[in-house]
């Protein structure tokens, strides 16, 4: 753990700004993820979760704005913030090629583990996360889901005080997803940070004790999960602060 004091938050974006074209992805966001928090992060699909968790962990540049894990700023300190953290990015290709024992070992060493650890707690993660008889596999060979979890186990190796998870349960299935959330959950209670984007309320509402709500790369609430539902649900809410555009439509043609 670093100097950083139990106040400073486990993620700090101050003006984060990302735009493509004509397109203004994230604009001028803030955003505080307390330390052992469980942060969801939601928004409609291009609301910007994905451009600014890569932002936020080093895998974007922004255009403007900073970052900071626990108090060590990611683009000027990028080799101490990345060792404080884990990352399960949306849509970065893995070095498939390798066999997902391999792959995991390799995102330990690479954050400077000693080789004896890092291959106990390989075996460790493939054998929670099921994927013990796949671990001479090629990744380029696993399915969706078992892609999701290998690189769930790259993110976790090395124990980081932050886990950045974007869409961790896309695609796996609900033995899996409960074993991870599981996982995460006692993470958290031994003082860890999660914050992780998903469009499933349900899942955020059981799991997190935080949740921020992005639409059009502004965020339009964040809190704890109490404060922002605000005496009703997390889907109402959103759907209040987000609004209803193409929902609850019919399309006569599709009515058979
Ligand atoms: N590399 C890129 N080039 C151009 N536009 C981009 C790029 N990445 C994202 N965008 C645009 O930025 C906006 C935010 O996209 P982003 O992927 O961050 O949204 P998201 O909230 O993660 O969406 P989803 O829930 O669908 O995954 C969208 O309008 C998207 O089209």
């Amino acid at each position: 753990m670093n100097s950083a004091s139990q106040t400073t938050p486990a993620l700090r974006l101050r003006g984060l700004s990302k735009t493509f074209g004509q397109t203004k992805a994230v604009e001028t966001l803030d955003l505080d993820v307390p330390r052992g928090s469980f942060y969801g992060f939601v928004g409609p699909n291009g609301a910007g979760k994905t451009t600014t968790l890569s932002m936020a962990t080093g895998l974007m540049r922004p255009d403007a704005g900073t970052a900071e894990v626990v108090g060590v700023d990611v683009w000027e300190q990028p080799w101490e913030a990345k060792r404080s953290m884990g990352v399960l990015a949306d849509g970065v290709t893995l070095f498939n090629k390798l066999t997902g024992a391999q792959l995991v070992a390799y995102a330990g060493l690479l954050r400077g583990m000693d080789r004896d650890t890092v291959e106990s707690r390989t075996a460790d993660l493939l054998r929670v996360l099921g994927l013990q008889d796949a671990q001479g596999k090629l990744v380029q060979d696993y399915s969706a889901g078992m892609t999701k979890k290998i690189a769930l186990a790259s993110a976790m190796v090395h124990a980081p005080e932050l886990l950045v998870l974007d869409e961790p349960f896309e695609a796996v299935d609900p033995v899996s997803a409960r074993t991870i959330r599981g996982l995460l959950e006692s993470y958290v209670s031994s003082g860890g940070t999660v914050i992780l984007s998903s469009h499933v309320m349900d899942l955020v509402q059981r799991m997190c004790s935080h949740v921020g709500i992005i639409a059009e790369g502004r965020l339009l609430a964040s809190g704890t999960l109490d404060e922002v539902r605000a005496g009703s649900d997390l889907e109402t809410r959103f759907v209040e602060l987000v609004g209803l555009e193409g929902g609850d439509q019919e399309l006569a043609w599709l009515q058979l």
